[in-house]
């Protein structure tokens, strides 16, 4: 093939001019942020530096700002992964995830905070919570509802016995895929290995392509994945990142049978997080059992105009009362009208607590 040279020539003279724009735009950039981390420092010694309502406005601007031909949630990634690496050369943030390495936890993890982050792993969703009490990790994430499935009771239960707060959430969509090692015999899958939440969100395609296989529900998607490394009569339902992890391939993708399937994860930690303009507030209320309960909860709600965006109810743990209500909605309790509200909420519930104020999920 004969290239058009001199006019390729140009452009890639152009490009490696743009090249060197870049390079020292980001190197300004992050010498800003070491600048910005000193003055962090001097004020509150020992503090955070990471500030997740600054982030989520950077990306906001970012994404109204873009005019392609990128789009908007590409471009966006881009800087997050800028963020990401300016706040690395302070202080990598420390993340604790819902493990093994390869679940769809990790990929949360990592679509929030960046590649520059460290994330270390955990068995169960209390181990999260206990980690960043302990402060061995700045922040925890943990799942807690999916499109199709609902909602992840371990995660809202954590959350009565904790005094952690919710500092950002992330939205992930979840495409499964059924996945073979290179020994598996593929005309002979007789077992499938997934998580018992990837199984309900899966169920009509088995169905429909492997109803005599075995289902064998494991503790997540990374650990059916490294099952079938070693069987070769087994497949595995997990993601990307596990058929990454455990280099298996794809017997068939996107398996999951409703498209629009997605999961969202809480970032959880100690810090309260101020307003970033578009945010959301968890509340976890007891109510007295009586007749009318919930609607004199939900009344305040209504006459503010707050917008509702899940109600959850949860039998309550300590005994006194019978029922707790999760509720998450749009606006931050720093507004003025939030906080009117939330003030005749404590007036009416036995118990009220705000698990925390946070951007809304940007990516
Ligand atoms: C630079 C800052 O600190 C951190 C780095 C940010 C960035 O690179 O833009 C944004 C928020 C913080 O997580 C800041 O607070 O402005």
């Amino acid at each position: 093939m004969t290239e058009p040279s001199v006019s390729l020539e140009a452009l890639r003279q152009r490009i490696d001019a743009l090249d060197n724009d870049i390079l020292r735009l980001i190197s300004e950039r992050a010498a800003c942020a070491q600048e910005v981390a000193a003055i962090k420092a001097e004020h509150e010694p020992g503090g955070v530096f990471y500030r997740p309502e600054r982030e989520a406005q950077v990306l906001r601007r970012v994404m109204e700002l873009n005019h392609g031909p990128l789009d908007s949630e590409e471009m966006a990634r881009l800087f997050r992964e800028i963020m990401s690496a300016c706040l690395a050369l302070e202080q990598p943030v420390k993340v604790a995830y819902l493990g093994p390495e390869g679940t769809f936890t990790q990929q949360a993890a990592l679509k929030h905070f960046g590649e520059s982050a460290i994330s270390l792993p955990m068995a169960a969703i209390d181990e999260v919570f206990r980690e960043v009490e302990a402060g061995a990790v700045n922040y925890g994430v943990v799942p807690v509802e999916n499109s199709t499935e609902g909602v992840i009771n371990h995660t809202l239960d954590s959350f009565m016995d904790s005094s952690l707060r919710i500092c950002g959430e992330v939205v992930l969509r979840i495409h499964h895929h059924l996945l073979v090692s290179e020994t598996t015999r593929r005309d002979k899958v007789s077992r499938i290995y997934s998580h018992p939440q990837s199984f309900a969100q899966c169920r009509k395609w088995i169905d429909a392509h492997f109803p005599q296989a075995e289902r064998v529900p494991v503790s997540s998607n990374a650990e059916a994945a490294r099952l079938v490394k070693t069987e070769w009569h087994s497949a595995a339902i997990a993601g990307d990142m596990a058929a990454k992890l455990y280099g298996l391939a794809r017997l068939a993708e996107k398996i999951e049978d409703r498209p629009d399937n997605s999961t969202r994860f809480l970032i959880i930690g100690n810090q309260d997080v101020p307003v970033s303009g578009e945010d959301k507030t968890s509340l976890v209320v007891a109510m007295r059992n009586q007749p009318g309960a919930l609607h004199d909860l939900l009344e305040p709600f209504h006459r503010h105009q707050i917008d509702m965006t899940r109600l959850e109810t949860r039998p309550s743990r300590s005994g006194v009362w019978n029922y707790v209500f999760f509720i998450d909605f749009k606006g931050h309790r720093d507004e003025p009208r939030v906080a009117a509200m939330l003030e005749e909420v404590k007036l009416r519930a036995a118990d009220v607590k705000v698990l925390g104020s946070y951007p809304a999920g940007v990516l």
